[in-house]
């Protein structure tokens, strides 16, 4: 690893990860594609094409943004500036799994594919009814993801080295069976152990090894699925996005830009009202460098997907120091203004942890954040 380390923080965060070298806002501190990525299964199922390995969408902008708006007459200009390939697109020769390349065909299965490869449309497999069952508990926006797990399991039974490779898995942040237990109720609501057990038993079904028993009990079977919870990294790509970047970086008047951008608000406007924030494809992956990122509401790094990929960057977003811990924001650019009291809340409804960042946990007043719906939550706020 260079410029950076993983160790301690303390017993309240975990592990973090640690600059050892400068870094200045906009330099990139790490680029890494995850040990296995899925795309969420309701947005598989909204027909939000992607290539089944590394989710590079599998639609035209134009096509995307026709889908999204529901106008089928809309022609994109400069709809050549974004190169797709899709003529490189292929299938998996045994089911129904589409890839952008050969390559991202060969990668799945030689790391995962081979031991899930099922018949898709063969209704009574064990693959199709734990995915059919996961979509009755989760309606979008999902927060893990059943098909990622299986994935973890496939690709431990698939490597060279599979006792090593169980035990990188196990490396990931986890917790006491009491905690793991109070996440998964809280993903799964009231009915949890029922249906945790039952995905259980049907994982159990698709998957089979020596090296994977450990995470078929039902104890390991819950971490499994809190280490997935806590770990699991959102991914989004968007053709329309991508249309969008690359029209940013065409040569044209200032009058044409003037033009191109009030066109692309009405794309945006059309397409937020047939599908609201539901734009992406999205997913989920697990990152073994960047899941050492703990979160901070004052963050001094992003990340992102700049290939309209599962490769994720992480970027510098302030100076950051040799010893300095590298954090990003688990929260959205418009939680993150709020007060200490909201952000605290969020970070423990849908995370489950107390924040013991810096901005959190100082004394200091930081009176820039309190918002009307602050005030209006139920708890007097105590204003950061
Ligand atoms: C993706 S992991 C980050 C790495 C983790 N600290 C570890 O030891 O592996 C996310 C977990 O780290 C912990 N964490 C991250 N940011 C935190 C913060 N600001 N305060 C307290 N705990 C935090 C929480 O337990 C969270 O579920």
């Amino acid at each position: 690893m260079e410029g950076f380390e993983i160790k301690i923080t303390n017993s309240n965060k975990g592990k973090g990860l640690f600059a050892t070298k400068k870094y200045d806002p906009g330099d990139i501190i790490l680029e890494e594609d995850p040990i296995v990525s899925c795309q969420f299964a309701w947005n598989a199922a909204y027909r939000y094409l992607a290539c089944d390995h590394c989710m590079r969408p599998l639609e035209t902008p134009e096509r995307n943004v026709r889908r999204l708006s529901c106008k089928s007459d809309i022609v994109l200009p400069h709809a050549d500036c974004v190169e797709m390939n899709l003529d490189e697109a292929t299938g998996c020769d045994d089911c129904e799994a589409l890839y952008c390349s050969e390559f991202c065909k060969q990668q799945a299965y030689v790391t995962y594919h081979r031991s899930m490869c099922h018949d898709s449309l063969d209704a009574l497999h064990p693959m199709t009814v734990v995915l059919e069952e996961w979509k009755q508990m989760h309606y979008p926006p999902e927060t893990t993801n059943i098909l990622l797990l299986i994935r973890i399991l496939a690709y431990i039974n698939q490597n060279s080295d599979p006792a090593a490779a169980a035990a990188k898995i196990k490396q990931f942040c986890h917790r006491t069976v009491n905690e793991d237990a109070e996440l998964i109720h809280k993903l799964l609501g009231e009915q949890f152990a029922i249906q945790l057990n039952r995905l259980r038993e049907l994982t159990a079904a698709v998957i089979d090894g020596d090296y994977i028993q450990d995470f078929l009990t039902p104890e390991g079977f819950c971490a499994l699925m809190a280490l997935v919870g806590t770990n699991g990294q959102g991914i989004g790509t968007s053709p329309l996005a991508m249309w969008v970047n690359a029209v940013s970086e065409l040569t044209m008047s200032d009058d044409e830009r003037k033009q191109i951008n009030l066109y692309i608000d009405k794309l945006y406007q059309y397409v937020e009202e047939e599908s609201g924030t539901f734009l992406n494809t999205e997913g989920s992956g697990l990152f073994e460098l960047q899941s050492a990122c703990n979160h901070s509401c004052s963050p001094n790094a992003e990340s992102s997907f700049p290939y309209s990929n599962h490769r994720i960057q992480l970027k510098a977003l302030k100076t950051i120091m040799p010893g300095d811990e590298i954090c990003i924001s688990y929260l959205d650019e418009c939680m993150i203004q709020r007060s200490r009291h909201s952000r605290q809340k969020e970070l423990a409804q849908n995370y489950l942890f107390k924040c013991w960042c810096e901005r959190c946990t100082s004394q200091a007043a930081d009176p820039d954040v309190t918002s009307d719906e602050d005030m209006s939550e139920d708890e007097p706020d105590d204003v950061d």
